[in-house]
Parts: C-alpha cells; structure tokens; sequence
C-alpha cells in the first residue's frame, strides 16, 4: 500500500485558496447586500465569516487527508512490526506476544492449546538445486498452505528460514485429548508439507518434522515453551523427520 501524504506546499496552497475563495465569497455578499456598516463591524463580521466558512473546508480538504494518512501509516507500520515480509505469516516478535497470550488463557479457562514448531525436511536441496527464489516460493507457499488449514483463531508464523509455528488455543480440557488433537494437528502440516511444489514447470518437494509442547500444563513462558517444542522438533529429526514428536516432562 503506498500512502500519500500531503505535503508542506499542497497544505499551503489548500489553505491558502480556502481563505482566498472564502474572502472573495464574503466581499461578494457584503457589497451587494446593502447593510450600512462601520469598517469595524464590517472586518469583525468579515472575520467570522471567514472563520466559519473554512473551517469546515480546511479540515475536509488538509487536515482529514492528513489524519487518515498518518492512520493508514501507523497501521502499516505496525504490520511491518509484526509480520515476516517474505510469507506475510507473524514474524518471531508477534509469535512471542500471541504466544503469551494463548499461555495464559489456557492456564486461566484450564483448556489445553498448542505450540507446533515446524521444521522443513531437505529444504536446503531446494535452494542449491534450483536457486534462491525457488526456495522463496516454497516458503510462500508452506505459509499459504497452513494458514489456510488452521482455524482463523489460531495463528501461523515463521520464526526465520526454513522454521515455522502454528499456535492453537483452546483444544481441549482433557490432556489425553488435547495431545491426540495435537498430533492430528501436525499430521494435517505434514501433509501439506509433503505436497509436491511446482516452481517454473519443476516438482519440488520438501517434508517437515514437528516439535509440539502442550500448553497449560504448566506454568510456562513462551520462551520456555518454544525451547520444549524446538527440543520436540529435534527429537522429531533425530527419529528420521517426517514426524511430530510431543515434548515430554521426562526428558529433564
Ligand atoms: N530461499 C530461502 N532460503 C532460506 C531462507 N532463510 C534460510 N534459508 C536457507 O534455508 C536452509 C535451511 O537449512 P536446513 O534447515 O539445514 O535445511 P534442510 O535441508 O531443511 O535441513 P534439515 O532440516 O536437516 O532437513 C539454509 O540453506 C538457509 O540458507 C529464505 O528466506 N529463503
């Protein structure tokens, strides 16, 4: 989106031709109506007049295409903030704020979510094979792919090159249940993932292997969390990718 923003000299020649058109309207109307007046009662009406007639017309035509700019300019700048530029998806710093969120509303309704770390398979091979940008596409596409599989509550974000989340709250009271919800979760990404990718007439493919850390078990930050899910992910590689792996207490 490109914001236009008025600049110093269309304000000046907007206010400018506001006042010059109003005067000119005003000393119109006070020749021709015959009212006998002093010079002062005149330049005091003159001065009303002018006051309340481009008044309205100097907010409609400077001062609200500024405040709408300046708004138009905020909201992009926090999007920027907080979206990855490449998959449009939440970029690391607005993972870390939902991720807080979604902590704290599973500890305080007592309903599990979950922290899906996702790690492409053979991502690399993409890029030395056919090229950076065909690496791009692929990461364009997984991020096209899962946002449009998960719930619009839930979140998706790339956390920098080939490492995405999914953060879904509210999945279930029952642990047992939440953790079986997580998996088929995962499942569905690995599914996604493993679809082959057409960039320029090729078939490319890639997998993924994900870590998932259930959340509102515990009392966690979401720091602490991604380190569980990341490890998850980890184990996940280590078992021959492909595959979500839950993190467990155990492990500590
Ligand atoms: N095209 C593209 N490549 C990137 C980007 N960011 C990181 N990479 C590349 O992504 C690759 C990630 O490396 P790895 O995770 O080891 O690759 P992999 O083949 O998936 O390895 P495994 O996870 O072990 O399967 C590296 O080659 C990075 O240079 C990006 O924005 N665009």
């Amino acid at each position: 989106m490109i914001i236009e923003l008025l600049s110093t000299k269309q304000v000046i020649i907007r206010i400018a031709a506001i006042i010059a058109s109003a005067e000119f309207l005003i000393m119109l109307v006070l020749r021709i109506v015959p009212f006998e007046m002093n010079a002062i009662a005149e330049a005091v009406l003159d001065v009303m007049l002018l006051a309340t007639l481009s008044t309205p017309a100097v907010y409609l035509w400077v001062i609200k295409p500024f405040v709408n700019a300046r708004d138009d300019a905020l909201g992009q700048i926090s999007h920027l903030a907080f979206t990855d530029a490449l998959t449009q998806l939440a970029n690391r710093r607005h993972v870390l704020k939902h991720l807080e969120r979604v902590l704290a509303s599973s500890v305080r309704h007592k309903i599990f979510g979950a922290l899906l770390v996702i790690d492409l398979d053979g991502f690399k091979r993409v890029n030395d094979d056919f090229g950076h940008d065909a690496g791009d596409a692929v990461l364009v596409e997984i991020a096209t792919r899962f946002r449009s599989s998960i719930r619009t509550e839930d979140v998706a974000g790339r956390m920098g090159g080939d490492e995405f989340v999914v953060m879904v709250d509210h999945l279930d009271v029952d642990e047992p249940q939440a953790k079986d919800k997580s998996l088929r979760i995962a499942e569905k990404l690995i599914n996604l993932a493993n679809r082959p990718f057409d960039f320029n007439g090729h078939v490319l493919h890639v997998g993924a292997s994900i870590g998932i850390c259930l959340l509102g078990s515990e009392r966690l930050d979401a720091v602490e969390a991604l380190n569980k899910a990341d490890m998850a992910m980890y184990r996940a590689k280590k078992s021959g990718k492909g595959c979500a792996v839950l993190y467990d207490k155990s492990w500590e």
